[in-house]
């Protein structure tokens, strides 16, 4: 990667640090002392330790790696850091954390996709040929992309789905997990899952994006309500079923639901399990815009792009004085949520819900 051209920036800075320590072959000391003395000289400026004795070899040489750096600033450091790094290839090739051209993609996630460019975090679910349904994996990895991206040098975060569907919700398949304390166990073990993983979306300090590309369905849905912004494709769909899979509200719904479109058609949803076109979700205050899906991601990218441009301290600080009203209240809801649900998953109606999905007896 050619970034002689570029400046690099302390998340450049960082995934080369990272990149260091998945090398597969050992670089050789005298590699080993330029980064040391890049790193020190990039972090803490020119040389300020005292020289040590000649009989303390290792400490000698890398004092006189970094005091022979001199005065160079600490850019230019961070820089030839980012340079040798990435020049440390073919070794680095097949572990690298960084893509060709600007696009970093971060490795290490199985069920998602994680890019930075442009000021933008995206976390794409992709598990397409499970329509992105959110198994226990991808809980954690959602959770770990989006404390990643909360401190990154991006301005917004978006979530968005490979594929046909945005998501089609919890994974009907975690429930078969049985571990060894039996279903009361699975449950509670659940319950604690949702509320970490919910409460990530309340906490998530930079404005939030949703680019629904397709049908959304349960937990997808209902974290919608914790988003910033939410931009639909007019092929999206809206769908809660949860009194048909013998359960209840997440997400915080049963308050922001209630609060975005009123009660009346937030019950029409989370109770009757209502599907929305795009269409109707926007009307209802759930969806911010929508856009024809020949046109989708062109159109939301481009705007994204723009907002992303705005000065980041302005931005994150206004998501903070919106969200920090609400913020309790919604942990409250959140945990709330959570009690009552654990007791759904026990429920004969949500038992047969899910062997009825699973025996191929039922669809939404
Ligand atoms: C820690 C736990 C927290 C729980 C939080 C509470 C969350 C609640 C919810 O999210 S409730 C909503 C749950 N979701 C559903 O009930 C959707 C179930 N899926 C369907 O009804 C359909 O698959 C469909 C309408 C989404 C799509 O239908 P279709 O277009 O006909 O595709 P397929 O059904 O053939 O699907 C392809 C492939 O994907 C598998 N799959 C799709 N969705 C799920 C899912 N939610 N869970 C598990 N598996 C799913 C489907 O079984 C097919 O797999 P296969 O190819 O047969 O191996």
């Amino acid at each position: 990667m050619n970034r002689t051209a570029m400046r690099a920036s302390q998340k450049d800075f960082e995934n080369s640090m990272n990149q260091v320590k998945l090398l597969k072959k050992d670089p050789g000391n005298e590699v080993k002392l330029k980064l040391y003395a890049l790193y020190k000289q990039a972090t803490e400026g020119p040389c300020n330790m005292p020289k040590p004795g000649v009989f303390d070899l290792i400490n000698k040489a890398k004092w006189d790696a970094w005091n022979a750096l001199g005065s160079l600033p600490k850019e230019a450091a961070r820089q030839n850091y980012v340079d040798l790094v990435s020049s440390l290839s073919p070794s680095l090739e097949s572990s690298s954390q960084v893509e060709p051209g600007t696009d970093r993609k971060s490795t290490g996630f199985e069920t998602l996709v994680v890019t930075s460019e442009d000021g933008i975090t995206k976390i794409m679910f992709n598990r397409p040929k499970k329509k992105n349904a959110i198994n226990t994996e991808m809980y954690h990895e959602i959770m770990r992309a989006l404390k990643a991206a909360s401190k990154d040098d991006s301005i917004i975060t978006v979530l968005t789905g490979n594929g046909d569907y945005y998501s089609s919700g919890n994974d009907l398949t975690n429930f078969t997990d049985i571990p060894p304390g039996g279903v009361e166990e699975k449950a509670e073990n659940s319950a604690v899952l949702l509320r970490e993983f919910v409460g990530c979306f309340i906490d998530f300090p930079k404005p939030l994006i949703a680019v629904v590309n397709g049908p959304a369905v349960g937990i997808s849905v209902t974290l919608l309500g914790l988003f910033d912004a939410v931009y639909a494709s007019d092929r999206a769909t809206f769908h809660t079923p949860f009194s048909h899979l013998g359960q209840s509200p997440e997400g915080c719904s049963s308050y922001t639901f209630p609060k975005i479109m009123s009660p009346a058609k937030a019950t029409e949803m989370l109770i009757f399990g209502k599907k929305l076109t795009a269409g109707e979700a926007c009307a209802q205050g759930l969806v911010t815009e929508v856009f024809p899906d020949s046109t989708f991601q062109k159109e939301v990218w481009t705007r994204l792009k723009a907002f992303a441009k705005l000065p980041p301290n302005a931005v994150r600080i206004s998501k903070e004085v919106i969200r920090k009203r609400e913020r309790e209240k919604l942990h409250t809801v959140n945990a709330e949520e959570c009690n009552v649900l654990q007791g759904r998953w026990l429920s004969d109606e949500c038992t047969n819900a899910v062997v009825n999905f699973l025996s191929r007896k039922s669809k939404l």
